[in-house]
């Protein structure tokens, strides 16, 4: 295959090379709204949540991460299933856009903005697969049955418009329509914010296993930190726009270090 100038380099070490790595990011709005001077590694099959008070830039952060908008300052550095180092703002517009459809994905708050909500569920879930050539109906069958299965969704319901699904289940078929295609990165924004606590449950645990056989790297944007504390690694905590602590998961919400996350802390504790 022909080198895309926006790869960099190849590298022979995959395994201890990161998947990301991001520095110095930045994108503001104005003073303090957006995000600035972000900078992080994440490896392969690591979970990252990214947690702070509304307007605290974590939306803004999540979506020049995942090449939907374009940041001011800083860079990206992707490395690819071939094990090649891209530059993520210095590729294409289209070489962005393939990349969230195969290698990435992208799970939003409202499934109705991450759904088609006029086509079945079989066919939400097998677009990807035929984005990549797959066009053998029972191929595509098959994987949407598949998909139902390990999403807690009744097969039986593959013809079905997701319209006619209840808020957990178009949650559900959203991460299958995204996992579909093997993608090693997921970026989630509030994946269960607006959903019963009881549905929120199940999904986490669902999640957590899906993660965990997929050997999935996800960053995850969430103001509730009982979901951060089930499903990430590492957190990183933010506050008008800057990242005030990150670190491990537990470390940070047994033992936080900084005043405001002290308080975050606190203040979920109280209620
Ligand atoms: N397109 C935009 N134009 C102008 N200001 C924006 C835009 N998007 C975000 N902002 C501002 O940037 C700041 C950070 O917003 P952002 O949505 O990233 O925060 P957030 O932490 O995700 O908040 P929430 O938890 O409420 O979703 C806010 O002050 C917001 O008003």
């Amino acid at each position: 295959m022909a080198a895309l100038p926006s790869i960099i380099e190849t590298t022979q070490s995959a395994s201890r090379q990161p998947l990301l790595e991001v520095r110095e990011l930045g994108k503001l709005f104005g003073p303090d709204k957006g995000c600035q001077h972000v900078s992080f590694d994440l490896y392969p099959g690591e979970v990252l949540g990214i947690v702070g008070e509304s307007g605290s830039g974590k939306s803004t952060l999540l979506s020049v991460l995942s090449g939907r908008s374009q940041p001011q300052d800083g860079n990206i550095t992707y490395c690819n299933k071939q094990g090649e180092l891209v530059d993520l703002y210095s590729s294409s517009e289209a070489e962005r856009r393939t990349l969230l459809r195969t290698e990435w994905g992208f799970v939003e708050q409202n499934p109705r903005d991450g759904l088609r909500m006029g086509v079945s569920a079989g066919a939400n879930i097998g677009e990807r697969l035929m984005a990549q050539g797959v066009r053998n109906y029972s191929a595509l069958r098959e994987q949407g049955l598949s998909w139902l299965n390990q999403v807690e969704i009744d097969a039986n319901r593959i013809d079905d418009l997701p319209r006619t699904f209840s808020g957990g289940m178009q949650q559900r078929l959203q991460i299958a329509r995204n996992l579909v295609s093997s993608p090693r990165l997921i970026f989630m924004d509030e994946p269960t914010g607006g959903l019963d606590v009881s549905v929120q449950a199940r999904l986490l645990d669902m999640l957590r296993r899906l993660v965990r056989e997929l050997d999935l790297a996800v960053v995850i944007v969430t103001h509730d930190l009982a979901v951060a504390r089930l499903l990430a690694d590492r957190l990183m905590v933010m506050r008008r726009s800057r990242v005030v602590e990150s670190g491990l998961t537990d470390q940070i919400l047994d033992d936080p270090q900084h005043p405001y996350t002290q308080l975050l802390v606190s203040s979920v504790l109280q209620s």
